[in-house]
């Protein structure tokens, strides 16, 4: 296993982790650990360069930090990247040798699900490290973490339409969702039994096939996502997907979804700000998970009734963010980064 340095001036620690005889290649990025232990998922993906994997962990993981704050936990913000195709290259090996990565980094990191993992990954990693949790059994284990992402992001998507609809009922509204993996599977579920109208798309037929067939959603290719006639789009794939070429393309007029980053750059959030759409912000929407795997982190008792207060407190946070967005008139992701940094310079002092 080699374990090598990267330079990252933003970031506490960041390590490449290569694993020539599994096959693992990726990093781990800690970007604070001022609240507590860095936590935050490990994410699978095909990247085309380690560059793109590089690049994902460091603002991912800074993603953490922002997010476990606005969610009051006190943990620090971390993430890990592999670079392998789920699919076809995840294999025993590989996620061991992954767990012996984490574990090298003395309990500063605690790794969980991000896209592309499952609670027996987890499992997997845990028999060479305890910093792991999502996991299916065991004291305090907290299973998969998007069921309650989910219920978050759907608590945010009612909040931002009370906002910008003028009332949190969904019934009659259309949402388009983009990923209908685990957290946008269950999404669906939420907002169909909210009687909201789906439309959906997804790189992978199958995941289309299943929520077509579960929810009466209609289906568009993944490129047509973006220009689709609906009140609510709910980005939950990939980040980035917020850019100058994708905005001009919305017809909604709010964007509440749970994926990681969606906006490519800040001056998106004005973008879409000048065009009257309303932003929820992604790191307070998309909570509910880390939220979750907290419980088992911090090794909290009576996990369901602290998941459910949590959650409440975090759809509270994103009302407040939303009204005082209005009141400023500005962008409701300047309004959580600013309410953040106060937070974050409050436990410096
Ligand atoms: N799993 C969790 O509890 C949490 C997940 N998130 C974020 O939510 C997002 C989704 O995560 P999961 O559902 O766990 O991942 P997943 O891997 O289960 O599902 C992602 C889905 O997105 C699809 N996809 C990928 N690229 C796409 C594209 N360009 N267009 C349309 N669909 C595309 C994939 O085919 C897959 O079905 C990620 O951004 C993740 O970081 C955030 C918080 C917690
Ligand atoms: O939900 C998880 O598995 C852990 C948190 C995380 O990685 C995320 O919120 O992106």
């Amino acid at each position: 296993m080699q374990i090598t340095p990267v330079a990252a001036p933003e970031h506490e620690q960041v390590v490449r982790i290569a694993d020539p005889e599994s096959g693992l290649l990726g990093f781990i990025a800690i970007h604070s650990t001022r609240r507590g232990p860095a936590a935050g998922g490990v994410r699978m993906r095909p990247y085309a360069q380690e560059a793109d994997a590089l690049n994902d962990a460091l603002r991912l993981s800074r993603g953490m930090t922002y997010k476990n704050a606005a969610a009051g936990l006190d943990l620090g913000g971390g993430k890990a990247v592999i670079m392998a195709d789920p699919a076809t290259q995840k294999t025993p090996d590989l996620l061991a040798a992954f767990g012996s990565a984490v574990e090298t980094l003395a309990g500063r990191y605690w790794t969980a699900e991000d896209m592309g993992m499952t609670p027996a990954d987890m499992a997997r990693i845990g028999t060479r490290t305890t910093c792991v949790a999502g996991l299916a059994d065991g004291d305090f284990a907290s299973g998969d973490p998007s069921p309650i992402t989910a219920r978050g992001i759907f608590y945010a998507i009612r909040t931002a339409a009370k906002h910008r609809l003028g009332s949190v009922d969904l019934t009659g509204r259309t949402v388009a969702v983009q990923g209908l993996g685990h957290v946008g599977h269950y999404l669906c579920g939420y907002l169909h039994q909210a009687g909201a109208n789906l439309i959906v798309t997804d790189i992978d037929r199958a995941q289309v096939a299943r929520v077509a067939e579960r929810y009466g959603a209609t289906a568009v290719a993944p490129d047509a996502i973006y220009g689709v006639e609906a009140d609510i789009f709910a980005p939950c794939a990939i980040g980035a997907i917020l850019n100058a070429e994708t905005i001009p393309q919305l017809k909604v007029r709010v964007v509440a979804g749970g994926a990681n980053n969606q906006l490519a750059t800040p001056e998106d959030a004005t973008r879409l700000h000048d065009l009257g759409i309303l932003y929820a912000p992604d790191y307070v929407a998309n909570g509910g998970g880390i939220i979750n795997v907290a419980t088992e982190i911090l090794k909290i008792s009576g996990r369901e009734a602290w998941v459910a207060s949590r959650l409440a407190a975090l759809d509270d946070t994103m009302d407040r963010i939303l009204t005082r967005a209005r009141i400023l008139s500005v962008s409701p992701a300047e309004v959580a980064d600013a309410t953040v940094d106060e937070i974050l310079q409050a436990k410096a002092a």
